[in-house]
Protein backbone atom coordinates (compact mmCIF):
# COMPACT_ATOMS: atom_id res chain seq x y z
CA UNK A 1 0.00 0.00 0.00
CA UNK A 2 1.38 3.89 -0.98
CA UNK A 3 0.63 7.06 1.49
CA UNK A 4 -0.02 10.03 -0.72
CA UNK A 5 0.13 13.05 0.38
CA UNK A 6 -1.36 15.96 -1.76
CA UNK A 7 -0.31 19.63 0.17
CA UNK A 8 -1.75 22.91 -0.45
CA UNK A 9 -0.74 23.31 -3.45
CA UNK A 10 -1.63 20.37 -5.06
CA UNK A 11 -5.43 20.92 -3.99
CA UNK A 12 -6.05 24.92 -4.09
CA UNK A 13 -8.37 24.55 -7.02
CA UNK A 14 -10.76 21.88 -9.19
CA UNK A 15 -8.15 22.54 -11.96
CA UNK A 16 -5.18 20.77 -9.28
CA UNK A 17 -7.68 18.30 -7.95
CA UNK A 18 -8.70 16.65 -11.28
CA UNK A 19 -4.86 16.41 -11.51
CA UNK A 20 -4.83 14.44 -8.21
CA UNK A 21 -7.55 12.38 -8.99
CA UNK A 22 -5.67 11.36 -12.02
CA UNK A 23 -2.92 10.45 -9.79
CA UNK A 24 -5.17 8.18 -7.81
CA UNK A 25 -6.60 6.70 -10.45
CA UNK A 26 -3.02 6.14 -11.82
CA UNK A 27 -1.93 3.47 -9.58
CA UNK A 28 -4.18 1.11 -6.95
CA UNK A 29 -1.74 1.00 -4.64
CA UNK A 30 -2.77 4.65 -3.97
CA UNK A 31 -5.07 3.90 -1.44
CA UNK A 32 -4.37 5.88 2.05
CA UNK A 33 -4.59 9.71 0.69
CA UNK A 34 -4.06 12.68 2.98
CA UNK A 35 -5.03 16.54 2.02
CA UNK A 36 -4.01 19.76 2.89
CA UNK A 37 -6.55 22.91 2.86
CA UNK A 38 -6.63 24.41 -0.29
CA UNK A 39 -3.46 26.41 -0.58
CA UNK A 40 -2.15 29.28 -2.52
CA UNK A 41 -3.05 29.70 -6.73
CA UNK A 42 -1.37 32.62 -7.24
CA UNK A 43 1.61 33.82 -5.45
CA UNK A 44 -0.65 36.69 -4.00
CA UNK A 45 -3.16 34.48 -2.80
CA UNK A 46 -4.05 33.70 0.44
CA UNK A 47 -3.92 29.90 1.58
CA UNK A 48 -7.86 28.85 3.32
CA UNK A 49 -5.45 28.06 6.66
CA UNK A 50 -4.40 31.90 6.87
CA UNK A 51 -7.99 32.89 6.04
CA UNK A 52 -9.14 30.56 8.85
CA UNK A 53 -6.80 31.96 11.46
CA UNK A 54 -7.24 35.65 10.46
CA UNK A 55 -11.26 34.78 10.72
CA UNK A 56 -10.17 33.50 14.58
CA UNK A 57 -8.21 36.69 15.35
CA UNK A 58 -10.64 39.00 14.23
CA UNK A 59 -13.57 37.31 16.50
CA UNK A 60 -10.89 36.76 19.63
CA UNK A 61 -10.86 40.72 19.31
CA UNK A 62 -14.55 41.28 18.77
CA UNK A 63 -14.28 42.37 15.15
CA UNK A 64 -16.61 41.28 12.09
CA UNK A 65 -15.29 37.65 10.51
CA UNK A 66 -17.52 37.93 7.87
CA UNK A 67 -15.23 38.79 5.15
CA UNK A 68 -12.82 35.79 5.86
CA UNK A 69 -15.88 33.58 6.25
CA UNK A 70 -17.16 34.38 2.69
CA UNK A 71 -14.08 33.86 1.43
CA UNK A 72 -13.08 30.88 2.81
CA UNK A 73 -16.89 29.40 1.47
CA UNK A 74 -16.06 31.15 -1.82
CA UNK A 75 -12.98 28.65 -2.43
CA UNK A 76 -15.38 25.35 -1.77
CA UNK A 77 -18.07 27.21 -3.56
CA UNK A 78 -15.44 27.48 -6.82
CA UNK A 79 -14.32 24.07 -6.16
CA UNK A 80 -17.59 22.32 -6.05
CA UNK A 81 -19.16 24.18 -8.89
CA UNK A 82 -16.11 23.25 -11.36
CA UNK A 83 -16.13 19.52 -10.25
CA UNK A 84 -20.08 19.23 -10.74
CA UNK A 85 -20.29 17.66 -6.95
CA UNK A 86 -22.57 18.58 -3.96
CA UNK A 87 -22.04 21.96 -2.30
CA UNK A 88 -23.08 20.48 1.07
CA UNK A 89 -19.56 21.62 2.27
CA UNK A 90 -20.98 25.05 2.35
CA UNK A 91 -23.67 24.74 4.78
CA UNK A 92 -21.45 22.37 6.95
CA UNK A 93 -18.38 24.80 7.12
CA UNK A 94 -21.03 27.66 7.93
CA UNK A 95 -22.45 25.67 10.92
CA UNK A 96 -18.82 24.02 12.13
CA UNK A 97 -17.27 27.82 12.09
CA UNK A 98 -20.58 29.02 14.11
CA UNK A 99 -20.61 25.69 16.87
CA UNK A 100 -16.76 26.30 16.86
CA UNK A 101 -16.90 29.88 18.11
CA UNK A 102 -19.93 29.62 20.40
CA UNK A 103 -18.43 26.85 22.43
CA UNK A 104 -16.62 27.27 25.72
CA UNK A 105 -13.47 26.46 24.98
CA UNK A 106 -10.38 28.03 25.07
CA UNK A 107 -8.86 30.73 22.26
CA UNK A 108 -6.28 28.13 21.33
CA UNK A 109 -8.34 24.96 20.82
CA UNK A 110 -11.40 27.29 19.04
CA UNK A 111 -8.61 28.34 16.79
CA UNK A 112 -7.33 24.69 16.14
CA UNK A 113 -10.56 23.46 15.35
CA UNK A 114 -11.03 26.49 13.11
CA UNK A 115 -8.07 25.86 11.45
CA UNK A 116 -8.75 22.54 11.18
CA UNK A 117 -12.09 23.12 8.68
CA UNK A 118 -9.87 23.66 6.00
CA UNK A 119 -8.15 20.00 5.55
CA UNK A 120 -11.13 18.59 6.75
CA UNK A 121 -13.54 20.10 4.18
CA UNK A 122 -11.21 19.23 1.37
CA UNK A 123 -10.85 15.60 2.70
CA UNK A 124 -14.74 15.44 2.13
CA UNK A 125 -14.63 17.33 -1.10
CA UNK A 126 -12.25 15.15 -3.06
CA UNK A 127 -13.83 11.55 -1.77
CA UNK A 128 -17.28 12.72 -3.18
CA UNK A 129 -15.24 13.74 -6.55
CA UNK A 130 -13.56 10.24 -6.24
CA UNK A 131 -16.82 9.08 -5.89
CA UNK A 132 -18.16 10.67 -8.40
CA UNK A 133 -15.64 9.48 -11.20
CA UNK A 134 -16.85 6.03 -9.82
CA UNK A 135 -13.66 5.31 -7.65
CA UNK A 136 -14.81 3.33 -4.60
CA UNK A 137 -13.45 6.02 -2.15
CA UNK A 138 -14.36 7.71 1.18
CA UNK A 139 -13.41 10.16 4.40
CA UNK A 140 -11.88 9.18 7.28
CA UNK A 141 -11.80 11.35 10.00
CA UNK A 142 -8.45 11.28 11.99
CA UNK A 143 -10.03 10.22 15.57
CA UNK A 144 -11.46 7.30 13.20
CA UNK A 145 -8.18 6.22 12.02
CA UNK A 146 -7.05 6.45 15.36
CA UNK A 147 -4.77 9.70 15.30
CA UNK A 148 -3.76 10.21 19.18
CA UNK A 149 -1.91 12.88 20.04
CA UNK A 150 -0.30 15.27 23.33
CA UNK A 151 -2.56 18.01 24.28
CA UNK A 152 -0.34 20.63 22.76
CA UNK A 153 -2.79 23.27 20.45
CA UNK A 154 -0.37 23.98 17.43
CA UNK A 155 1.81 22.28 18.38
CA UNK A 156 0.59 18.33 18.63
CA UNK A 157 2.72 15.35 18.99
CA UNK A 158 1.59 11.73 18.07
CA UNK A 159 1.51 9.24 20.80
CA UNK A 160 3.04 6.39 20.19
CA UNK A 161 -0.76 3.94 21.45
CA UNK A 162 -1.59 5.35 17.81
CA UNK A 163 0.38 3.15 15.80
CA UNK A 164 -1.46 -0.21 16.79
CA UNK A 165 -4.98 1.29 15.62
CA UNK A 166 -3.69 2.89 12.77
CA UNK A 167 -1.79 -0.86 11.32
CA UNK A 168 -6.00 -1.22 11.12
CA UNK A 169 -6.67 0.78 8.28
CA UNK A 170 -4.85 -1.58 5.80
CA UNK A 171 -7.58 -3.85 6.23
CA UNK A 172 -9.47 -1.35 4.15
CA UNK A 173 -10.53 -2.37 0.31
CA UNK A 174 -11.14 1.03 -0.29
CA UNK A 175 -9.37 4.32 -0.86
CA UNK A 176 -9.77 6.56 2.15
CA UNK A 177 -9.09 10.30 2.17
CA UNK A 178 -8.00 11.47 5.72
CA UNK A 179 -7.27 15.36 6.68
CA UNK A 180 -3.64 16.25 7.33
CA UNK A 181 -2.60 18.46 9.59
CA UNK A 182 -4.22 17.60 13.26
CA UNK A 183 -5.25 14.94 15.73
CA UNK A 184 -7.23 14.31 18.73
CA UNK A 185 -6.21 14.01 22.43
CA UNK A 186 -7.26 11.38 24.54
CA UNK A 187 -10.38 13.03 25.58
CA UNK A 188 -11.20 13.65 22.20
CA UNK A 189 -10.37 17.58 22.09
CA UNK A 190 -8.88 18.32 18.09
CA UNK A 191 -5.55 19.88 18.19
CA UNK A 192 -3.50 20.54 15.25
CA UNK A 193 0.35 19.99 14.59
CA UNK A 194 2.42 22.89 13.88
CA UNK A 195 2.67 24.25 10.39
CA UNK A 196 2.89 22.51 7.96
CA UNK A 197 1.58 19.70 9.29
CA UNK A 198 -0.17 17.57 6.54
CA UNK A 199 3.23 16.23 5.78
CA UNK A 200 3.69 14.63 9.51
CA UNK A 201 0.22 13.01 9.11
CA UNK A 202 1.01 11.53 5.98
CA UNK A 203 4.34 10.35 7.60
CA UNK A 204 2.06 9.01 10.89
CA UNK A 205 -0.19 6.99 8.24
CA UNK A 206 2.72 5.59 6.27
CA UNK A 207 4.18 4.51 9.58
CA UNK A 208 0.88 3.00 10.65
CA UNK A 209 -0.19 1.29 7.70
CA UNK A 210 3.48 -0.14 7.31
CA UNK A 211 3.08 1.60 3.82
CA UNK A 212 5.95 0.83 0.93
CA UNK A 213 6.02 4.19 0.00
CA UNK A 214 5.38 7.25 1.54
CA UNK A 215 4.46 9.63 -1.75
CA UNK A 216 4.49 13.47 -0.84
CA UNK A 217 2.78 15.65 -4.16
CA UNK A 218 3.88 19.41 -4.24
CA UNK A 219 4.13 21.73 -6.19
CA UNK A 220 8.09 21.53 -7.91
CA UNK A 221 10.03 18.32 -9.49
CA UNK A 222 12.11 17.47 -6.88
CA UNK A 223 13.58 18.97 -3.08
CA UNK A 224 16.31 20.88 -5.02
CA UNK A 225 20.17 21.48 -3.70
CA UNK A 226 19.06 24.84 -2.36
CA UNK A 227 16.05 27.03 -2.24
CA UNK A 228 14.93 27.64 -5.79
CA UNK A 229 13.22 30.87 -4.72
CA UNK A 230 17.17 32.20 -3.80
CA UNK A 231 19.10 30.50 -7.10
CA UNK A 232 17.51 29.55 -10.40
CA UNK A 233 17.31 26.27 -11.25
CA UNK A 234 19.49 24.44 -8.69
CA UNK A 235 20.75 20.89 -8.93
CA UNK A 236 17.36 18.80 -8.73
CA UNK A 237 18.93 16.00 -5.55
CA UNK A 238 17.63 12.43 -6.82
CA UNK A 239 18.33 10.85 -3.57
CA UNK A 240 18.68 11.81 0.41
CA UNK A 241 18.92 10.22 3.37
CA UNK A 242 16.77 10.75 6.32
CA UNK A 243 19.20 12.52 8.29
CA UNK A 244 19.99 15.19 5.69
CA UNK A 245 16.63 15.69 4.52
CA UNK A 246 16.03 16.13 8.54
CA UNK A 247 18.83 19.05 8.71
CA UNK A 248 17.77 20.20 5.11
CA UNK A 249 14.32 20.92 6.28
CA UNK A 250 14.83 22.16 9.92
CA UNK A 251 17.01 25.03 8.43
CA UNK A 252 14.76 26.12 5.71
CA UNK A 253 14.27 23.58 2.78
CA UNK A 254 10.24 24.65 3.81
CA UNK A 255 8.94 21.68 0.83
CA UNK A 256 8.90 18.72 3.20
CA UNK A 257 8.35 19.58 7.16
CA UNK A 258 11.29 18.98 9.73
CA UNK A 259 9.07 17.20 12.05
CA UNK A 260 7.51 14.52 8.93
CA UNK A 261 10.11 12.79 8.71
CA UNK A 262 10.71 10.83 12.33
CA UNK A 263 7.43 9.03 11.89
CA UNK A 264 8.92 7.23 8.71
CA UNK A 265 12.44 7.06 9.57
CA UNK A 266 11.44 4.90 12.88
CA UNK A 267 9.08 2.56 10.44
CA UNK A 268 12.00 2.55 7.74
CA UNK A 269 9.21 3.75 5.09
CA UNK A 270 10.60 5.68 1.91
CA UNK A 271 9.60 8.70 1.50
CA UNK A 272 9.14 10.29 -1.98
CA UNK A 273 8.77 13.66 -2.95
CA UNK A 274 6.74 14.94 -6.48
CA UNK A 275 5.30 17.31 -8.40
CA UNK A 276 1.31 16.91 -8.64
CA UNK A 277 1.91 19.03 -12.15
CA UNK A 278 4.45 16.06 -13.27
CA UNK A 279 3.64 12.94 -11.20
CA UNK A 280 5.95 10.57 -13.98
CA UNK A 281 9.05 12.62 -12.97
CA UNK A 282 11.43 10.82 -11.19
CA UNK A 283 11.44 13.12 -7.78
CA UNK A 284 13.49 12.90 -4.67
CA UNK A 285 13.54 9.68 -2.65
CA UNK A 286 14.10 9.78 0.54
CA UNK A 287 15.93 6.51 1.93
CA UNK A 288 18.22 5.74 5.40
CA UNK A 289 21.64 4.81 3.54
CA UNK A 290 23.11 5.98 0.07
CA UNK A 291 25.99 5.10 -1.77
CA UNK A 292 28.84 7.82 -0.56
CA UNK A 293 29.47 10.51 -3.65
CA UNK A 294 32.54 12.13 -4.53
CA UNK A 295 30.89 15.58 -3.51
CA UNK A 296 29.30 14.64 0.15
CA UNK A 297 27.21 18.09 -0.45
CA UNK A 298 23.43 17.23 -0.64
CA UNK A 299 22.27 20.42 0.12
CA UNK A 300 22.51 24.42 1.53
CA UNK A 301 19.51 25.60 3.27
CA UNK A 302 19.25 28.79 5.01
CA UNK A 303 16.53 29.91 7.56
CA UNK A 304 16.06 33.78 9.52
CA UNK A 305 14.58 34.65 12.58
CA UNK A 306 16.90 33.84 14.88
CA UNK A 307 18.59 35.78 17.85
CA UNK A 308 21.54 34.97 20.03
CA UNK A 309 22.25 35.56 23.97
CA UNK A 310 26.06 36.08 24.08
CA UNK A 311 27.34 35.69 27.35
CA UNK A 312 31.24 35.57 28.62
CA UNK A 313 33.02 35.06 31.90
CA UNK A 314 36.54 34.95 32.96
CA UNK A 315 37.09 30.91 33.80
CA UNK A 316 33.81 29.97 32.91
CA UNK A 317 35.05 26.78 32.10
CA UNK A 318 36.05 26.13 35.85
CA UNK A 319 32.64 27.49 36.95
CA UNK A 320 30.31 24.19 38.04
CA UNK A 321 26.77 24.63 36.61
CA UNK A 322 27.18 27.80 34.31
CA UNK A 323 25.30 26.18 31.28
CA UNK A 324 23.14 24.13 33.82
CA UNK A 325 21.98 27.91 35.46
CA UNK A 326 21.50 29.76 32.17
CA UNK A 327 19.22 27.14 30.57
CA UNK A 328 17.38 26.66 33.16
CA UNK A 329 16.57 30.26 33.29
CA UNK A 330 15.32 29.92 29.72
CA UNK A 331 13.49 26.58 30.48
CA UNK A 332 11.50 28.72 33.13
CA UNK A 333 10.76 31.41 30.61
CA UNK A 334 9.39 29.11 28.68
CA UNK A 335 12.13 29.21 26.06
CA UNK A 336 13.52 26.47 24.42
CA UNK A 337 17.02 26.75 22.53
CA UNK A 338 17.93 25.55 19.46
CA UNK A 339 22.09 25.70 19.24
CA UNK A 340 24.88 26.58 22.10
CA UNK A 341 28.12 26.78 20.22
CA UNK A 342 30.82 28.03 23.53
CA UNK A 343 34.17 28.86 23.66
CA UNK A 344 36.21 28.55 27.30
CA UNK A 345 34.94 31.49 28.39
CA UNK A 346 31.96 32.24 26.28
CA UNK A 347 28.70 30.35 25.44
CA UNK A 348 26.00 31.65 22.61
CA UNK A 349 22.09 30.48 22.87
CA UNK A 350 20.68 30.46 19.84
CA UNK A 351 16.41 30.70 19.76
CA UNK A 352 14.00 31.24 17.41
CA UNK A 353 13.03 34.96 17.79
CA UNK A 354 9.51 34.09 18.36
CA UNK A 355 10.44 32.44 21.41
CA UNK A 356 12.26 35.23 22.49
CA UNK A 357 9.98 38.13 21.71
CA UNK A 358 11.33 41.99 23.30
CA UNK A 359 9.07 42.53 26.11
CA UNK A 360 10.87 38.57 27.78
CA UNK A 361 14.09 40.22 26.42
CA UNK A 362 14.86 42.55 29.78
CA UNK A 363 13.98 39.69 32.36
CA UNK A 364 15.74 37.15 30.70
CA UNK A 365 18.65 39.54 30.60
CA UNK A 366 18.20 40.84 34.46
CA UNK A 367 17.67 37.11 35.61
CA UNK A 368 20.98 35.87 33.77
CA UNK A 369 23.30 39.34 35.06
CA UNK A 370 21.62 38.45 38.63
CA UNK A 371 22.24 34.81 38.92
CA UNK A 372 25.68 34.06 36.63
CA UNK A 373 27.13 37.69 37.17
CA UNK A 374 28.97 37.63 33.42
CA UNK A 375 31.23 40.07 32.14
CA UNK A 376 29.27 40.82 28.74
CA UNK A 377 26.02 39.75 27.72
CA UNK A 378 24.40 40.58 24.98
CA UNK A 379 21.48 39.52 22.76
CA UNK A 380 21.98 40.05 19.00
CA UNK A 381 18.41 39.93 16.71
CA UNK A 382 18.50 39.41 13.17
CA UNK A 383 20.45 36.54 12.86
CA UNK A 384 20.10 33.68 10.13
CA UNK A 385 21.58 30.31 9.95
CA UNK A 386 22.99 29.13 6.96
CA UNK A 387 23.36 24.76 7.29
CA UNK A 388 25.91 22.72 4.55
CA UNK A 389 24.13 18.81 4.61
CA UNK A 390 25.72 15.81 3.60
CA UNK A 391 26.29 12.17 5.09
CA UNK A 392 30.13 12.17 4.55
CA UNK A 393 30.98 15.99 4.99
CA UNK A 394 32.37 14.65 8.18
CA UNK A 395 35.75 13.09 6.76
CA UNK A 396 35.90 15.13 3.54
CA UNK A 397 39.25 17.09 3.86
CA UNK A 398 38.80 21.12 2.68
CA UNK A 399 34.67 21.70 3.24
CA UNK A 400 35.10 24.13 6.11
CA UNK A 401 37.80 25.99 3.75
CA UNK A 402 35.79 25.71 0.84
CA UNK A 403 32.54 27.14 2.68
CA UNK A 404 34.24 29.92 4.34
CA UNK A 405 36.12 31.31 0.99
CA UNK A 406 32.32 30.87 -0.45
CA UNK A 407 31.58 33.15 2.43
CA UNK A 408 34.40 35.66 2.02
CA UNK A 409 34.17 35.75 -1.90
CA UNK A 410 30.35 37.33 -0.84
CA UNK A 411 32.00 39.50 1.55
CA UNK A 412 29.91 37.88 4.15
CA UNK A 413 31.18 38.36 7.64
CA UNK A 414 30.55 34.71 9.76
CA UNK A 415 29.20 36.03 12.92
CA UNK A 416 29.09 32.10 14.10
CA UNK A 417 30.19 28.66 13.04
CA UNK A 418 29.46 25.20 14.30
CA UNK A 419 30.83 21.80 13.13
CA UNK A 420 31.28 18.60 14.58
CA UNK A 421 28.28 17.81 16.55
CA UNK A 422 25.98 16.85 13.87
CA UNK A 423 27.77 14.20 11.32
CA UNK A 424 26.36 15.70 8.48
CA UNK A 425 26.02 19.20 8.56
CA UNK A 426 28.33 22.63 9.27
CA UNK A 427 25.68 25.40 10.04
CA UNK A 428 27.06 29.62 10.18
CA UNK A 429 25.36 32.30 11.38
CA UNK A 430 25.13 35.51 9.20
CA UNK A 431 23.30 38.72 9.32
CA UNK A 432 19.86 38.04 7.95
CA UNK A 433 20.13 40.54 5.10
CA UNK A 434 23.01 38.74 3.69
CA UNK A 435 21.50 35.18 3.22
CA UNK A 436 20.77 35.61 -0.40
CA UNK A 437 24.53 36.73 -1.46
CA UNK A 438 25.91 33.67 1.28
CA UNK A 439 23.44 31.24 -0.61
CA UNK A 440 24.45 32.23 -3.86
CA UNK A 441 28.46 31.90 -3.26
CA UNK A 442 28.07 28.49 -1.22
CA UNK A 443 25.89 27.64 -4.60
CA UNK A 444 28.15 28.12 -7.14
CA UNK A 445 31.74 26.89 -4.47
CA UNK A 446 29.84 23.58 -4.08
CA UNK A 447 27.88 22.66 -7.10
CA UNK A 448 29.40 24.86 -10.42
CA UNK A 449 33.02 24.56 -9.76
N1 LIG B 1 15.29 23.07 -1.49
C1 LIG B 1 14.04 23.13 -1.93
N2 LIG B 1 13.60 22.29 -2.91
C2 LIG B 1 12.34 22.38 -3.38
N3 LIG B 1 11.44 23.28 -2.93
C3 LIG B 1 11.81 24.13 -1.96
C4 LIG B 1 13.12 24.09 -1.41
N4 LIG B 1 13.20 25.04 -0.45
C5 LIG B 1 12.03 25.66 -0.39
N5 LIG B 1 11.17 25.13 -1.30
C6 LIG B 1 9.79 25.59 -1.53
O1 LIG B 1 8.88 24.61 -1.06
C7 LIG B 1 7.68 24.76 -1.84
C8 LIG B 1 6.81 23.52 -1.67
O2 LIG B 1 6.43 23.41 -0.32
P1 LIG B 1 4.97 23.81 0.19
O3 LIG B 1 4.66 25.21 -0.23
O4 LIG B 1 4.85 23.48 1.63
O5 LIG B 1 4.13 22.82 -0.72
P2 LIG B 1 2.70 22.18 -0.55
O6 LIG B 1 1.74 23.22 -1.02
O7 LIG B 1 2.76 20.99 -1.46
O8 LIG B 1 2.54 21.79 0.88
C9 LIG B 1 8.22 24.97 -3.24
O9 LIG B 1 7.28 25.61 -4.06
C10 LIG B 1 9.49 25.79 -3.01
O10 LIG B 1 9.28 27.17 -3.21
N1 LIG C 1 -2.80 23.86 5.80
C1 LIG C 1 -1.85 23.76 6.86
C2 LIG C 1 -1.14 22.42 6.86
C3 LIG C 1 -0.28 22.10 5.67
O1 LIG C 1 0.48 21.12 5.69
O2 LIG C 1 -0.37 22.91 4.62
P1 LIG C 1 0.57 22.86 3.25
O3 LIG C 1 0.51 21.46 2.69
O4 LIG C 1 -0.07 23.90 2.37
O5 LIG C 1 2.00 23.20 3.64
C4 LIG C 1 -0.90 24.95 6.85
O6 LIG C 1 -1.02 25.81 5.98
O7 LIG C 1 -0.08 25.06 7.74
Amino acid sequence: MKVAKFGGSSVASAEQLRKVASIIQDDKERKAIVVSAPGKRFSDDIKVTDLLIELGEAYFNKQAYEQQLQAVLERFREITAELHISNDVITEIKASVESILESNQTDAIKMDALKATGEDSLAKVLSAYLQSLGLKASYLNPKEAGIIVTDNPGNAQILEESYAELYKLREREEIFVIPGFFGYTNDGTLNTFSRGGSDITGSIIAAGVQADLYENFTDVDSVYSVNPTIVENPKEITSLTYKEMRELSYAGFSVFHDEALIPAFKADIPVCIKNTNNPNGIGTIIVSKKEPQPNPVVGIASDTGFVSIYVSKYLMNRELGFGRKLLTILEDEDISFEHTPSGIDDLSVIIRESHLPKEKEERVVARIKEVLNPDTIHIDRDLALIMVVGEGMDSTIGLADKATNAFAKANVNIEMMNQGSSEVSMMFGIKTGEVKEAVKSLYETFFTE
